[in-house]
């Protein structure tokens, strides 16, 4: 008997002579139209019993209620097949021209290649060929409605929706987190490691860039809740003010002052800023040395919908020193960026200044007008730790060691930064709630400790002794290092590592010795 593979050997001469007598110019002037479609019709037929039937899938761009998210995956990624793809990819359709269709918009950097109406698109996978095509159709209603068309051989529907169609749509979900995340750019050319590059060839300026990973939002930040709701409030009145800032003549911009002593939250808070607005974070360290020229490329080269940030203002900018110096960058360099430049420039802008003295700071950055809002971070509150006790160890109600707790908040200093260390320790609620009232018992201790210290030191006849020159003198005289090593530990602002047996008595009585 024949197999089919015989047969086919056996008839194709005779039909590819008929095809190609009937398709040959000789032919076409001489035949009726009708009899040599039908001819070829016939003979598309013929050969479509003998190979693979195709099955096709269609993907329309609306689903019933809202927009089909396989059409949007599906176009974004065509457009990065066709971008990366060999000649081969587009195959005209008989009837339309091979080719892709290109646009960009004013703000955009690239360039977006997208597939034409009905030109075919061949893409493999494993050994599937799959064909896409890009349909239009008369809707029920007055419009049209777009689809795309994917054929493929029988018998992969498996391969292609649950593998090929999967990864498409994985792919999709990828990229849009990765555009939709926020960003923290650095301005170092010699940033290293896998951080992304940006150039702004006009300025020549370089930024690297990271995702903003940091998790902080307004609702796991301990601070005092009425300036909370005020900031957010702020950010929010800021985020829609276009029509505002319009109408009043301002430019839609928005200065923060952030102050405090280090470990209140003011990182944390600018992280919950961006993450809130979804505005990037360009992180400017000004201590570099560079002139107001710099500043202002740098100012330039950022981008609408961020946030610029320049942390510790008092330590990074010694301006006076700069100013003797003779550095080109001084403070009024920085003055007239955010009174002129930065406030006639580009559109939904944010500023914030951090800093641990705000006392150091020179008045004329503090100057009413200059920065909208000043946002006071302080030492942790029972507010305060309660929040931090729900976010770490998800105590929601009371625990029987808060009023305690509460107590001896009342008498010292901790930061949430020190508290969320103590919290991060290992153990269950109890046993952690438990090591932090150790912690304030023996911060309680040493705060009397080095108020007793500080009497003692006084107290003596005429000797008026200055603590930090006491500390200055042990070392100055080299006596026994260890001891005044211990005695700088001891005289540290915060007393963090004093030990509760130490001989305060004995050093004193020391230094007096040394001293007289
Ligand atoms: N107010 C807060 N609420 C919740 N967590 C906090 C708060 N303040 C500090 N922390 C915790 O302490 C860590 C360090 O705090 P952060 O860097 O934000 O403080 P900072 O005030 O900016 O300090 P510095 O002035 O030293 O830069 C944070 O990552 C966070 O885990």
């Amino acid at each position: 008997m024949f197999s089919i593979m015989e047969m086919l050997k056996t008839l194709a001469p005779y039909f590819t002579a008929a095809v190609v007598i009937v398709l040959s110019p000789f032919a076409k002037e001489r035949m009726p139209y009708e009899v040599s479609r039908y001819l070829v019709s016939t003979f598309k037929k013929w050969l479509a019993r003998f190979s693979t039937p195709q099955v096709t899938i269609v993907i329309e761009e609306k689903g019933d209620l809202t927009s089909n998210q396989i059409y949007k995956a599906a176009k974004a990624y065509l457009r990065t097949l066709i971008r990366d793809s060999t000649k081969q990819t587009l195959i005209c359709d008989s009837t339309k021209p091979r080719g892709f269709k290109v646009s960009k918009e004013d703000r955009q950097k690239e360039s977006i290649i997208d597939v034409i109406k009905d030109v075919q698109v061949i893409d493999n996978f494993r050994e599937i060929t799959l064909k896409w095509k890009l349909r239009t159709e008369k809707d029920e209603g007055p419009g049209f409605k777009k689809y795309f068309q994917l054929s493929f051989d029988e018998g992969y529907e498996k391969d292609v929706l649950e593998s090929y169609l999967a990864d498409i749509v994985d792919r999709y979900e990828r990229i849009q987190n990765e555009e939709n995340a926020v960003k923290i750019y650095i301005r170092n050319e010699k940033v290293r490691g896998s951080v992304h590059r940006e150039h702004d060839p006009d300025r020549n300026i370089h930024w690297g860039y990271v995702n903003l990973e940091h998790p902080a939002t307004f609702e796991k930040l301990a601070m005092d809740p009425v300036q909370k709701e005020m900031l957010k409030d702020d950010l929010d009145r800021f985020l829609e003010g276009k029509d505002l800032y319009e109408k009043v003549g301002k430019t839609w911009k928005r200065g923060y002052l952030l102050y405090g002593p280090p470990g209140t939250g003011k990182t944390s808070l600018i992280a919950a800023m961006a993450n809130y607005l979804k505005f990037n974070i360009y992180d400017l360290n000004l201590s570099g040395t560079f002139s107001n020229e710099d500043l202002r490329s740098i100012l330039l080269s950022t981008t609408n919908r961020s946030i610029l940030v320049i942390e510790d203002i008092d330590c990074s900018t010694n301006f006076k020193a700069k100013e003797k110096k003779n550095y080109s960058f001084t403070l009024s360099g920085l003055l007239n960026m955010i009174d002129g430049l930065w406030s006639s420039w580009g559109d939904q802008r944010i500023i914030v200044f951090t800093t641990n003295h705000k006392d150091r700071l020179d008045p004329a950055l503090l100057r009413p007008g200059r920065m909208d809002l000043h946002v006071h971070m302080s030492y942790c509150t029972m507010d305060g730790f309660k929040l931090l006790a729900s976010n770490y160890l998800n105590i929601e109600a009371d625990h029987q060691l808060y009023r305690q707790i509460e107590g001896l908040l009342e008498n010292v200093e901790v930061t949430p930064a020190e508290m969320a260390g103590e919290l991060l320790k290992s153990g269950g609620t109890d046993v952690v709630l438990g090591g932090l009232v150790k912690f304030l018992e023996q911060k309680t201790l040493q705060k009397a400790k080095a108020a007793e210290l500080n009497e003692l030191l006084k107290s003596d006849d005429n000797t008026d002794v200055d603590v930090i020159e006491f500390v200055k003198f042990l070392k100055k005289e080299k006596l026994k290092n260890a001891k005044a090593a211990k005695a700088e530990q001891l005289l540290k602002i915060d007393h963090t590592y004093v030990d509760v047996d130490d001989d305060v008595e004995g050093l004193v009585k020391l230094f007096k010795q040394k001293k007289t």
